[in-house]
């Protein structure tokens, strides 16, 4: 809940709501003879929740990498469309940029912000402190100086302290923000690195399974968290999951991949009714089904011989006395 007006937005995009944000133009990428991506064409608007879903090795994070610039796609474009903000703040003149051939970093500038999948923060920095190394984009003095309390540098980190207490507030991190980031609960270091990435004000946000690993509640949570930064920050994301439930309640679109290709892209009710997306998923289903069984066996067959084993040396004991 929120508990105060925000002064910051959020929002790195001048975009009007409804126009084409970032779009997937055709892409392939290969690793050797691994075909990782296949095609792939797909459009994010302005102001939707986009989801990214598929099973195990579908291509999701490759298409995430090749978004931020990890990767580099072999074929295609993936373009990204920005506004300036006109005198009289509103939207101004529009501008394209081609992704495909940047580095990250250029990209972040960009304002494409992303979180992973295994967590990347600093575990013996505070709270605060990874969120400040947040804002080190729009910072013009080093964060060592700010830390310093350096001069003009002192003056810049207040002014970034605020827009960073906004987000510990959105996210409900008061009560962690002077913890170091490694003695903290799963659930709340996915919650950190959600922050870490609003405090670049992103035009589009990236999010690499921010509930993988977590129970129903805390999946819960982050949904809820994920809808806030939405809601209230305006922030457009796009959400990479493995689980199709946990994204269809909270999603405006949804691309689904299996097998590096494209197989479904639409609304959360039309992609849940698509004869292919229920034939992967089940297809999936069926086959973790098949790998518990096998484990359960071996389990069994590992057990009866540890028995066996005791017994024998149980007799041998006995047999000593
Ligand atoms: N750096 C790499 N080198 C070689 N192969 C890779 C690399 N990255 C991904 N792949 C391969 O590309 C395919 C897609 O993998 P990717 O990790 O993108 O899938 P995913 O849908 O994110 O899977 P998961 O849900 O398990 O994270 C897999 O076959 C994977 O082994």
């Amino acid at each position: 809940m929120l508990t105060r007006a925000y002064q910051h937005s959020l929002r790195g995009s001048h975009l009007p709501a409804g126009q084409p944000l970032l779009e997937v133009d055709a892409i392939s990428l290969r690793f050797g003879g691994v075909k990782a991506l296949r095609d792939i064409s797909f459009t994010v608007t302005e102001g939707h929740i986009h989801a990214v879903i598929g099973p195990n090795g579908a291509g999701k994070s490759s298409l995430l990498n090749c978004i931020s610039g990890l990767y580099h796609p072999q074929e295609g474009q993936i373009r990204l469309h920005s506004a300036a903000l006109g005198a009289d703040g509103t939207p101004g003149e529009t501008r394209t940029h081609t992704l495909t051939s940047l580095p990250p970093y250029k990209i972040a500038r960009l304002g494409v912000a992303r979180s992973f999948q295994n967590i990347e923060l600093f575990h013996g920095l505070t709270v605060l402190e990874n969120l400040m190394l947040g804002r080190h984009i729009h910072m013009k003095h080093s964060v060592l100086k700010s830390m310093l309390w350096l001069g003009p540098a002192r003056r810049q980190e207040i002014a970034h302290r605020h827009l960073v207490e906004e987000v510990i507030d959105l996210l409900q991190l008061q009560a962690f923000r002077g913890k170091p980031v490694g003695s903290l609960a799963y659930g709340i270091q996915k919650r950190v690195e959600l922050g870490r990435a609003l405090c670049l004000q992103p035009a589009l946000l990236l999010l690499d399974e921010p509930m993988a690993g977590m129970n129903a509640e805390e999946k819960e949570d982050m949904a809820r968290y994920i809808l806030d930064v939405h809601e209230l920050a305006s922030v457009s994301v796009v959400l990479i999951e493995h689980d199709m439930n946990v994204v269809m309640d909270i999603s405006d679109r949804v691309s689904v991949l299996d097998f590096g290709a494209l197989i479904a892209d639409g609304t959360p009710d039309e992609v849940k009714a698509d004869p292919g997306v229920i034939e992967a998923y089940l297809g999936a289903e069926e086959e973790d089904a098949e790998v518990r069984e096998a484990v359960v066996k071996m389990e069994d067959q590992i057990e009866e011989e540890h028995a066996a084993d005791r017994a024998a040396a149980e007799g041998t004991e006995g047999g000593n006395g």
